[in-house]
């Protein structure tokens, strides 16, 4: 009552229970359960997370005045444990309240990764590593039998490699202290830990049920592993004496970390620089991996969009290319289609990142007062039949002549959010995503394991904020013979 002090016009929602309010109403995935809660109570719903009351925003509409209309209103974070953990007590970019700190670290984080001038210094790192990738496949290619390569670890192996290179400055082909070839363990346990959802969240003791159910201990025991990662990588950086070179992201931090700044203006700390580390890490990898994983999944189980699509590739880039440069993404239209059309299917972060309002705001005509967290299910906007006919297939064409893209312009179709926190590795993630495809769709022809057909190919989703593939993509990969 205290958090929901009007009554005035509150959205519609299911009737919960004292204390756990609609918890007991979610399934394993919550943008799953809330999709089809919002069938029945409409596209902007009050529930409650425990005794936290949380607006499901599920339509486009909807989303267009939480995250264009009202910006400046909504763009602030509401605090989780697992988030404060894994961000350094929120001094990172994504978990941050909107204020002074996440200002300042989306401002270096920009400027040292994602400027123009970054963007292209940073192609040949890219374009290697997708070289890189090619001649790993390549070698399951050529053995005799051709066995399946797992795809999951050979594109998060990719990820972690670039973002690794273009924001740690470290070749992680040549370091002993991480093992590339279990990244994607990595990378996964840390996310769903700091992604899931503490009681001590949603109750006033619910610290204490956290300790006695593991919860507390399986977090930190997850956060001390990617810790330690990062302690290698810094001590890396302090060893070689690069503080002052400024050639990545960490150098920089660390120099700004040791010059203190004058009296009142603001200093970046330790904690800061592990905060973004953490999101680069996570948010760099994860969400790009996941995206091509799904992609790679959705051709398997379309083999006429796959022939199509590489029809379309190899007629356009010409036979026998030794390698693939990011000139060729600009002349493969049908690729991008496909990789839209997998975005909407599988946003990588479904419920997006949550928001909290920051003053009294109306949503579609309902009171949402301060301080309230808003979810925006892009799942539920992207099989909106008002949006899309035929929402539930896999079809590229539907974005044929069709003004709709990703980049946080169109409502319907929001993968990388939009307003003020939308994610600023859009450009590095799209360009990691459509090379790696390009590359797996030039150079091989694919097909299912012996004795797996289309039928076979599981969906299991896993994750808590980024929802990735549960089983491992197994494919088999035939060089192309032109
Ligand atoms: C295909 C690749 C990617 C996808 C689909 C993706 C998706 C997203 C989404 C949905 C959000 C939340 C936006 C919102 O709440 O409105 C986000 C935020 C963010 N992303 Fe990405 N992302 C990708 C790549 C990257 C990369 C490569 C990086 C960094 C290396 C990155 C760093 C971040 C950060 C720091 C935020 C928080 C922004 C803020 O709160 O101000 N992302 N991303």
């Amino acid at each position: 009552k205290k958090l929901l002090p009007s009554k005035e016009k509150l959205p519609p929602g299911p009737t919960g229970l004292p204390i756990i309010g609609n918890l007991h109403q979610f399934g394993r995935f919550l943008h799953k359960s809330l999709h089809k809660i919002s069938q029945e109570y409409g596209p902007v719903m009050l529930l409650h997370f425990g005794v936290v009351p949380v607006i499901i925003v599920s339509s486009k509409e909807g989303a267009e005045e939480v995250l264009k209309t009202h910006d400046l209103e909504t763009c602030s974070r509401p605090k989780t444990v697992g988030t404060g953990l894994f961000t350094y007590n929120f001094k990172d970019v994504g978990f941050a309240p909107f204020g002074e700190n996440w200002r300042e670290m989306r401002k270096i984080m920009v400027l040292e990764l994602f400027s123009q001038k970054k963007l292209k210094s940073f192609r040949y790192i890219r374009e290697e590593e997708s070289e890189l990738l090619v001649k790993k496949v390549s070698n399951s290619a050529n053995e005799k039998p051709t066995s399946s390569v797992d795809l999951r670890k050979v594109i998060f192996s990719y990820a972690a490699s670039i973002i690794c290179r273009l924001a740690f400055g470290q070749n992680f082909h040549e370091c002993d202290f991480v093992d590339m070839e279990r990244v994607e363990e990595l990378v996964l346990e840390s996310e769903t830990n700091l992604g899931s959802l503490s009681l001590a969240d949603f109750f006033p003791a619910g610290w204490l049920i956290d300790r006695i159910s593991g919860q507390h201990s399986r977090l930190n025991k997850a956060f001390a592993k990617l810790t330690t990662f990062f302690e290698h990588v810094i001590d890396d950086h302090l060893k070689t004496g690069q503080p002052q070179d400024h050639s990545d992201i960490i150098s920089v931090m660390l120099d700004m970390i040791n010059k203190p700044n004058k009296v009142g203006s603001f200093q970046v700390t330790d904690d800061h620089l592990r905060g973004v580390m953490s999101d680069v890490f996570l948010a760099g990898v994860n969400a790009g991996a996941i995206t091509m994983i799904w992609t790679m999944t959705e051709l398997s189980r379309h083999p006429v969009v796959m022939k199509k699509l590489q029809e379309e590739i190899r007629a356009t880039l010409g036979p026998n290319k030794e390698r693939i440069t990011e000139e060729d993404l600009e002349k493969v239209e049908y690729l991008k289609l496909v990789i839209e059309e997998t975005f909407r299917l599988h946003p990588p972060a479904p419920l997006l990142l949550p928001r909290l309002t920051m003053s009294d705001i109306k949503i579609q005509g309902y009171n949402i007062p301060k301080n309230t967290m808003i979810q925006i299910n892009t799942y539920t906007i992207g099989r909106d039949p008002k949006n899309y006919t035929k929402p539930e297939e896999f079809i590229p064409e539907r974005f044929v002549d069709n003004p709709i893209e990703y980049k946080g312009k169109h409502f319907e179709l929001l993968p990388f959010g939009a307003g003020r926190r939308v994610c600023p590795g859009m450009a590095t993630g799209i360009a990691m995503v459509e090379l790696c495809l390009l590359s797996l769709l030039y150079f091989f022809d694919w097909s299912l394991p012996e004795g797996m057909t289309i039928k076979n190919i599981d969906m299991e989703e896993t994750g808590a904020f980024v929802i990735a593939k549960k089983v491992p993509l197994e494919l088999v990969p035939n060089l192309h013979r032109w």
